[in-house]
């Protein structure tokens, strides 16, 4: 079996907070990463990711644990470390005192590239990010959308081994979003690049991610793939079904039958009902709808999505049995 290119073992933080007192952001969290998978670590806000990443990136010092990549420990090798990475961190960590393509090329500079293959790439990141035209403007003049793609296009110059993407899409317009995919996973497939992500959009991680994480609190609650964190909701099927407003009299109706296990009001008009059995659910349930005073305008019996799971995760806070990768 080939050495995890990235091992973390009881990694924990603890920050002083003003009043003196500690909070703990980062509670002994142990997980590895093999080479070239595409590993998505999703939670509340303030549970702890982006801290977990500043401490995998060498920019903040762990209160205790180990954290190797490529076999070596970061504190005794942070230059290596740092060799092996790219970042896209949630803050604008751009020079902005330099120009976009300043920006690019003195950072593959940096990691070891020659200035033709530097610039070469800038250019054509400059232009799948759409930047071409700002290519010699400051980027203290970028919008926030504009500085987003700026860092995506620098953090992959030097097609790093392992790629930390922290909430990469939050700016980002769906097309965007599509180009920034497409150059992760050219990368991830080429040459083996090893992705950690972060991001509140469930439609990414449930496309590209080989596992999840799900975390709250400092503290991993379910590690898997998809089909194995399925295994953690009361049904891998579920009736969403759509009416015009959910009503008491409904909820009380479909909570009173027999073959439904759990009913998860997702808003005021959608319901994600878990049955018993996957046996006939649709005909057992469409009359309860059929009885009641509401519109039923969609019905339908699918896989549970990784929103579902994250809910239901996150709202029965336990430590989850599902820790394939810890
Ligand atoms: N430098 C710091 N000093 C004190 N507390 C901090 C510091 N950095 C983070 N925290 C606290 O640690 C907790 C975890 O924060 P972190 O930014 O890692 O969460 P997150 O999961 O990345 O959240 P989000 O999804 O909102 O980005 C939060 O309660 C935060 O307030």
């Amino acid at each position: 079996m080939t050495k995890p290119l990235l091992e973390v073992h009881n990694l924990r933080k603890v920050f002083k907070k003003a009043d003196g007192s500690q909070h703990v952001a980062v509670d002994d969290i142990s997980f590895h990463l093999e080479t070239g998978e595409i590993f998505s670590f999703l939670g509340p806000n303030g549970a702890g990711k982006s801290t977990t990443i500043n401490m995998i990136t060498t920019q903040l010092t762990p209160t205790s644990g180990t954290i190797k990549i490529a076999g070596r420990d970061i504190r005794t090798d942070p230059i290596n470390a740092r060799r092996k990475i790219g970042i896209v961190a949630q803050y604008n960590n751009l020079d902005r005192g330099l120009t976009a393509f300043e920006n690019l090329v003195y950072h593959g500079r940096y990691f070891g590239m020659t200035t033709q293959a530097a610039e070469q790439r800038a250019n054509e990141l400059l232009a799948d990010f759409g930047l071409s035209e700002w290519r010699q403007d400051y980027v203290k003049s970028f919008s926030g959308g504009m500085a987003q793609r700026l860092k995506i296009a620098r953090a992959i110059m030097h097609r790093p081994q392992l790629l930390f993407l922290d909430e990469p899409t939050t700016g980002l317009d769906p097309a965007y979003r599509e180009i920034l995919w497409d150059h992760v996973l050219r990368l991830n497939r080429q040459q083996q690049t090893t992705v950690f992500l972060t991001t509140h959009y469930m439609e990414e991680p449930e496309r590209f991610s080989d596992h999840v994480a799900i975390y709250q609190q400092g503290k991993i609650r379910a590690l898997g793939t998809i089909p194995e964190l399925r295994q953690l909701v009361p049904a891998a099927s579920i009736v969403y079904a759509t009416v015009d407003a959910v009503t008491a009299p409904l909820l009380q109706e479909l909570n009173q039958q027999p073959f439904i296990k759990e009913i998860l009001q997702k808003d005021e008009k959608n319901l994600a009902i878990f049955p018993n059995t996957d046996d006939q659910i649709l005909q057992q349930v469409l009359p309860i709808f059929e009885q009641q005073p509401v519109k039923l305008e969609n019905i339908r019996l699918s896989f549970a999505s990784l929103d579902d799971i994250f809910v239901h995760v996150t709202e029965h806070p336990t430590e989850m049995e599902v820790k394939a990768h810890a």
